[in-house]
């Protein structure tokens, strides 16, 4: 076949190179026409052949934007991937096929198809990927890039039935309490100071990372202070910068594996080994886990018994999956970088979208704060009992984070087996994900999506939300921080109103900008306000 092909060019390529033979001086010319003429002959079939290949390929699987060969869709998704393909889902239908690389992907852009698609599929899609960086990390040993098997539902199982569960969440009310008003304790200092702007997401972050390293590990990583060693927080800054640095290099091989030689042939393994290394370094001075589990050994039964436990002492009790032993100390490493990475920016950036639209709406934060100070008055300060007397803040946490869900195309999951997706046949290893930005807009479930308004979520039921509002995912790998999530926004948010006025710094424009790093959204421009204290704030 190849053959063929050549001996067709050679004779379609004759006449031309004996029309030039006869000009003088320009035998030489002729002659490299010839070869480029053949080159580009040659490449313009190979390309053709590539076509054709992907068009046999798409047959039967489910319609999607032209992919090109080789990169497929991949620098083809711009800067808000999820924005695009909800453009192409409106032109295409609601499940899309795309090519990533070599990597089969289909995207549920729908309210009803994310339901078909849990409902029927969840356990073949219920793994994860495979990417370098998180491989080097976290050898796959956490729970969010680990793949569905006996040690994902093992460490699955302590999260749901012993960490996050109502009694022990309930038990760190007041660690969590304790940060909120630290939270409202600063910006009321920073209020009665000469520079007023309070930067919202710079603080809130740090009051999620406290809230989330208490719980996990005993220890508070941001603000000096009791609890707070400056080593550690300068630790866990490192830790940030550098696994933000190593997230953002683009692994070609992530995505051709059959480029893999040019990852080898960078370097990248052996740099980002070495940052993994600096990580876990840095992770086990703060942990000190060998230390932790000398102290617990010392203790007599009485103190045993009365110690407060974290999750870190939880996972150190925890047998193995395979009951050889307990958990080793690279597996608990790895679920309290888990717990800390997925767990801080996801709250923060909610917070700071609440206040960005509260800001917006003016009429809204009223309505909110009115609510909060019906129920709370101004002689004491919000608790966590109040919370479930919040319906309204509660429907204007739902809305955010419908328009401006933190996370708007998941965690990718995966098959591994070939099957059968709304009629059509997927190959093995195809990735799934949701487009929560689309279904988030559906306009068969949500009357005027891209219309601002909470009240929507007044009165309506969380099944019947199930597969219409997925900030957190659904099926099996659903988040399961999700409940310690609601409980933490709606809290620090109740202090917030309650406390103070908002209003942005003289000058300042509000805009609804969002940037995209690859799984979170926050706004681009961090809000920055003026906080007015008002009464209750004095109580603090
Ligand atoms: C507003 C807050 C949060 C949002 C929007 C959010 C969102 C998500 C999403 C979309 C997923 C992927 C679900 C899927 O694969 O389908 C996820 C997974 C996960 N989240 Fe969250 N999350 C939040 C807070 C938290 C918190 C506070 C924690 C823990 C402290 C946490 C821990 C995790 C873990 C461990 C997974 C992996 C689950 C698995 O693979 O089985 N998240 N989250």
């Amino acid at each position: 076949m190849g053959g063929q092909l050549m001996l067709g060019l050679e004779s379609f390529l004759e006449p031309i190179s004996r029309m030039t033979v006869s000009i003088p001086g320009l035998q030489q010319l002729a002659e490299n026409s010839n070869v480029f003429l053949t080159a580009f002959l040659t490449l313009a079939l190979l390309v053709l052949g590539m076509f054709l290949f992907e068009a046999i390929q798409r047959k039967n699987l489910p319609p999607g934007p032209f992919a090109w060969p080789i990169v497929g869709n991949l620098f083809s998704l711009g800067r808000y991937p999820y924005k695009t393909l909800r453009e192409f889902a409106l032109k295409n239908g609601e499940l899309l096929y795309l090519r990533m690389g070599s990597i089969p992907c289909i995207v549920v852009n729908s309210a009803a198809m994310a339901k078909e698609v849990v409902t029927k599929h969840d356990l073949q899609f219920a793994h994860r990927p495979t990417k370098l960086f998180s491989y080097i990390l976290l050898n796959h040993k956490d729970i969010i890039a680990n793949s569905y098997g006996p040690s994902w539902r093992h460490l699955r199982m302590i999260c749901t039935s012993q960490f996050f569960t109502k009694k022990r969440l309930s038990s760190y009310e007041v660690g969590r309490t304790q940060e909120i008003h630290t939270l409202i304790k600063f910006i009321l200092e920073k209020s009665r100071s000469e520079d007023r702007v309070v930067n919202v997401p710079f603080q809130l972050k740090n009051t999620a990372t406290n809230i989330i390293s208490r719980m996990v590990f005993n220890k508070r990583l941001f603000v000096e202070g009791e609890g707070c060693n400056a080593k550690d927080a300068e630790r866990y800054q490192e830790i940030l910068k550098m696994h933000f640095t190593s997230y953002a290099i683009f692994v070609i091989s992530d995505y051709i594996p059959c480029l893999s030689f040019i990852t080898r042939l960078q370097g990248t393994r052996e740099r980002m080994q070495n940052i993994a290394d600096t990580i876990h370094k840095k992770l086990d001075e703060i942990l000190d886990l060998e230390g932790r589990e000398q102290r617990r050994k010392n203790l007599n039964e009485e103190e045993e018994a009365n110690c407060e436990k974290d999750f870190v002492d939880l996972l150190l009790e925890t047998p193995s999956h395979d009951g050889v032993g307990t958990l080793d100390h690279v597996t608990i490493r790895a679920v309290v970088l888990d717990m800390l990475f997925a767990g801080a920016e996801t709250q923060s950036s909610t917070i700071e979208w609440v206040m960005a639209y509260l800001l917006r709406h003016r009429d809204v934060m009223q309505r909110a704060q009115a609510e909060v100070d019906n129920v709370v008055g101004s002689e004491r300060v919000v608790q966590e009992i109040d919370l479930e007397h919040l319906p309204y803040l509660d429907a204007v946490v739902k809305e955010v984070m419908r328009v401006q869900p933190s996370a708007p195309i998941g965690v990718n999951h995966e098959s591994r087996e070939e099957c059968r997706v709304a009629g059509y046949n997927l190959p093995a290893r195809t990735r799934l994900i949701f487009n929560i930005h689309a279904i988030h807009r559906d306009p068969s479930v949500y009357d005027r999506p891209k219309e601002f308004d909470p009240s929507r979520f007044l009165n309506a039921s969380s099944e019947g939300l199930q597969y219409q509002l997925m900030p957190f995912g659904a099926g099996r790998r659903i988040c399961p921080g999700m409940p310690l999530a609601n409980i933490n926004m709606t809290h620090i948010l109740a202090h917030l109103l309650h406390s103070f006025d908002w209003d942005l710094p003289d000058g300042e424009e509000l805009d609804l900008v969002e940037r995209f790093d690859g799984i979170t959204a926050p706004k681009l421009r961090p809000l920055m306000t003026i906080a007015k204290p008002r009464k209750p704030a004095l109580l603090y």
